[in-house]
């Protein structure tokens, strides 16, 4: 993927990325040239509308348009910024959009309208939401690293493979990606669980290995939603504190979306959303 000086310039001409130039260089300097203080993602004026979405891909034949018309916007002009290597918790009510703002800050999801920015160093950015669909995949998979409450690892993969693979799917091989993916699992204190199948592993497990595969690829920004939700409290801390030193020791940037005030607290920073906006405005 070819760097853009301006950002602007993401948006004219999209087609003038290409997919594989960002992989390796900007990897491994994606957060070491920039110092903690400056952005990694600026999101501005996000809003949601997922009715607006389905009504625009005319596929409201199942969906009585009353409902549609009806229903308040997921995000409602919501501003945020994440700094390089900070750790920022988003809280608040069932349905006040927290999810909805995570997987658009990570480019899984693109906002109704809106911009968010991935800055790779000084004067170097892209826009997520002025990309194709294939160019944000490969960011993704580059840039950032992803820990959900459960079901992410491929059940059939050993938990060296489960690690290796987005290493693999972005162009490592075999030998060197098993090799990055025992260095992790060593690290994380799970060498013993190298070869165990998810089936095979207690829950607060999988989730030490889905962190040891967010961050093999050494993201820029680990995006966690509800990691601790499905263990009990006193795993949860645990793995919420293994997933924040190997983040911090990597100078990743986490987002971690929570009801829990305990896993909120591993972070600098709490932010609050309710009804599709975040409190006290931009964050
Ligand atoms: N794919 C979707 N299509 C339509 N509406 C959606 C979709 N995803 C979320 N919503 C709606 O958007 C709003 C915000 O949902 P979101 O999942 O972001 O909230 P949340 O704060 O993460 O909730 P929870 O804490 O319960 O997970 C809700 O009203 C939800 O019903």
């Amino acid at each position: 993927m070819k760097r853009n000086q301006n950002v602007n310039a993401s948006v004219a001409a999209p087609n003038a990325y290409t997919t594989n130039a960002y992989a390796a260089s900007d990897r491994t300097a994606a957060h070491a040239l920039i110092p903690v203080g400056r952005p990694v993602i600026t999101a501005t004026n996000l809003i949601m509308d997922y009715a607006a979405r389905r009504r625009t891909a005319n596929r409201v034949g199942a969906t009585p348009m009353s409902a549609l018309a009806n229903t308040a916007p997921a995000l409602n002009n919501v501003s945020f910024r994440l700094n390089v290597g900070e750790t920022v918790a988003i809280m608040g009510p069932s349905g006040s959009g927290k999810s909805t703002l995570l997987h658009i800050l990570a480019g899984i999801d693109l906002p109704t309208s809106g911009q968010v920015t991935y800055h790779v160093r000084n004067n170097c950015a892209y826009e997520l939401t002025g990309i194709c669909d294939q160019d944000r995949t490969m960011l993704r998979r580059n840039a950032f690293g992803f820990v959900f409450q459960s079901g992410q690892l491929l059940p059939e993969l050993p938990a060296v493979e489960n690690i290796a693979l987005p290493l693999m799917l972005g162009g490592t091989d075999y030998s060197q990606a098993t090799d990055t993916a025992m260095l992790w699992l060593e690290r994380l204190g799970l060498k013993h669980l190298a070869s165990h199948r998810p089936g095979e592993m207690s829950g607060g497990q999988m989730q030490r290995v889905a962190i040891a595969r967010a961050l093999a690829t050494n993201p820029s920004v680990v995006f966690a939603d509800e990691p601790t939700g499905a263990l009990d409290q006193a795993t949860g801390r645990e793995v919420m504190g293994i997933l924040m030193d190997a983040a911090q020791a990597n100078g990743s940037a986490v987002v971690v979306v929570t009801h829990d005030p305990n896993v909120a607290a591993f972070c600098s920073r709490t932010v609050t959303m309710c009804d599709g906006r975040l409190l006290g405005g931009e964050q």
